[in-house]
């Protein structure tokens, strides 16, 4: 497929994801994990044993199994890529690696103009195992959505700017407030690679995409406004015309849930912080909802579990479209039958 085409019914179009995205009726709640596959399944950490997760990434074949693993143990209604956000970053070749336990690291951070130089576009030939990996996935996966994914401007440029995971992200904020126009400059280089890493994902086959501006939170409304969501706009823009479901994710982001449906979301994420019923009154109409219950209630007993997803079911009545999930990744202790037993109770909850 290619943007501006008439999107053409697939396999995958009336499943229970995909019309909750587009807000039609469903025949129960459909229900994803961010990061369903990794660490918290047993399964992932043999098959990935000795190998590097940037590595890992590159390999078609062994993509496809973790992908499809936590689709095979959790009856999720739809896949994610296994992938990560710094893919891109890595394929273009910035100098990058991901640390165990720490996360992803840059060898030389980037803070002045120079430094975009280092930045240079994606082309589909960069990442041809990103292209092999879905077209094998899709043909295991049938009916089943893929979701695939990247990093948004200013999550990618936290790293970047910062060289490593931040609580306070003072080196970026800095330059954004600082250099607004080098800011500008490199956050607008990002939008060019990340748009580039999703149409790749589409056209390969994937069923809808999500953007993760994971660390958006950190940021005052008109700052978010005025410095980063021009970029996110644009990648939004680039992918419109797929006709695809948009999502729209970050944590910390209950003052910008609006902000973040007007970049060009068709679903916005929402952590646990803010119910979804609040939610759907901050992003306002003609949009669906994800989310969005705390991970670290999955560490409680079953009646605990159901009562908590009960409320985020409750919370989610009124809404037009809700995809139930996480309000954040799942943690890596977490059991993996606690997911599964998560996944059955959605279903017969919201049977219809
Ligand atoms: C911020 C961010 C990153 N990566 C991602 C985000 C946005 C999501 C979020 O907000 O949590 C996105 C991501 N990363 C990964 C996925 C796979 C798909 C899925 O959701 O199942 C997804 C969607 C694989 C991964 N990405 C990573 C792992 C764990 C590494 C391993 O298994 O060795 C996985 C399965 C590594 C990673 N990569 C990153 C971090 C913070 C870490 C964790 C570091 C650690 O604690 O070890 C950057």
């Amino acid at each position: 497929m290619t943007a501006n085409d008439t999107p053409q019914p697939t396999a995958t179009y009336d499943s229970a994801f995909l019309k909750a995205c587009r807000r039609e009726p469903v025949p129960h709640t459909p229900v994803w994990f961010m990061r369903q596959a990794g660490r918290s399944l047993p399964e992932y950490r043999k098959v990935r044993e000795g190998i590097p997760m940037l590595e890992s990434c590159t390999r078609p074949e062994l993509v496809t199994e973790i992908t499809l693993q936590p689709v095979r143990r959790l009856g999720v209604d739809a896949a994610v890529f296994y992938s990560d956000i710094v893919v891109p970053l890595k394929a273009i070749g910035v100098d990058l690696d991901i640390k165990p336990g720490v996360g992803p690291v840059v060898e030389q951070p980037i803070r002045t103009r120079a430094d975009l130089a280092r930045l240079r576009d994606l082309t589909p030939e960069d990442v041809t195992y990103v292209t092999e990996a879905i077209g094998l996935l899709t043909r295991e996966l049938g009916a089943t959505p893929l979701i695939g994914f990247a990093g948004a401007p200013f999550t990618l440029a936290s790293y970047l700017v910062e060289g490593g995971p931040s609580r306070t992200y003072e080196n970026a904020k800095a330059m954004m407030y600082g250099d607004p126009e080098l800011w500008a400059d490199l956050l607008d280089r990002l939008a060019d690679i990340t748009a580039a890493f999703l149409k790749v994902q589409i056209e390969a086959g994937a069923s809808a995409v999500q953007l993760f501006d994971s660390w958006a939170g950190a940021l005052a409304p008109a700052d978010y406004r005025k410095s980063v969501m021009p970029a996110s706009v644009k990648v939004f823009d680039a992918v419109a015309g797929y006709g695809v479901p948009r999502i729209h994710f970050g944590v910390g982001t209950g003052e910008l849930l609006g902000l973040m449906g007007e970049a060009g979301a068709d679903v916005v994420g929402v952590d646990w912080r803010v119910p979804l019923d609040e939610a759907a009154r901050r992003v306002g109409p003609g949009k669906a909802l994800q989310g969005n219950l705390d991970p670290t209630v999955l560490f409680t007993d079953k009646d605990t579990l159901a009562a908590k997803a009960r409320e985020v079911l409750d919370a989610a009545a009124g809404l037009e479209g809700h995809v139930f999930n996480l309000g954040h990744g799942v943690m890596p202790n977490t059991d993996p039958d606690a997911l599964a037993r998560l996944v059955e109770y959605v279903h017969t909850a919201t049977a219809r």
